[in-house]
């Protein structure tokens, strides 16, 4: 699969220890930024990473911030971006079942690197259910925006 993947100097080093594990698993890898822990702001790499999306029609997108909610909030602010902060395994195997999430976003300041890595496992595997959850994703293009 095509990943772009982002990150703030909070997500500077975890972005580093997922982007080997995606690499491991042969997946192709768009890196936006950060490129160091110096302090930056994180809105400038959502922003990168869903342009890139978009540009390089990748399939999924991976954002890391010290908490993963900053991330998410300037990511969603794309209809076509739905965006899930995720810190446990059910949560991260809901958001693409239900919600057919297609940007990852982690907390490197509340999850362990061991546990970000399994949750980068579980969401790139499990696939969106469809059926009622269809219907309700297809509802967030009616909003305004
Ligand atoms: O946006 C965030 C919180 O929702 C991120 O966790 C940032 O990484 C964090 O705010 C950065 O904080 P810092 O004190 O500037 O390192």
């Amino acid at each position: 699969m095509k990943i772009v993947i982002g990150a703030d100097h909070g997500g500077f080093d975890l972005k580093g220890a997922v982007k080997t594990f995606l690499a491991g698993e042969h997946h192709q890898v768009i890196d936006v930024g950060c490129s160091s822990a110096v302090s930056v702001d994180y809105p400038d790499f959502a922003e990168k990473a869903v342009q890139v999306f978009n540009e390089k029609s990748c399939d999924f997108g991976i954002l890391i911030c010290g908490t993963g909610i900053g991330m998410s909030i300037a990511a969603n602010r794309h209809r076509e971006i739905r965006a899930a902060n995720c810190h446990t395994k059910q949560l991260t195997v809901l958001s693409r079942e239900h919600n057919n999430a297609n940007f990852l976003c982690l907390g490197a300041r509340v999850i362990d690197e061991t546990l970000a890595l399994e949750l980068v496992d579980i969401w790139l595997k499990t696939e969106f259910a469809g059926g009622r959850h269809q219907r309700r994703i297809e509802k967030f293009s009616s909003f305004a925006g």
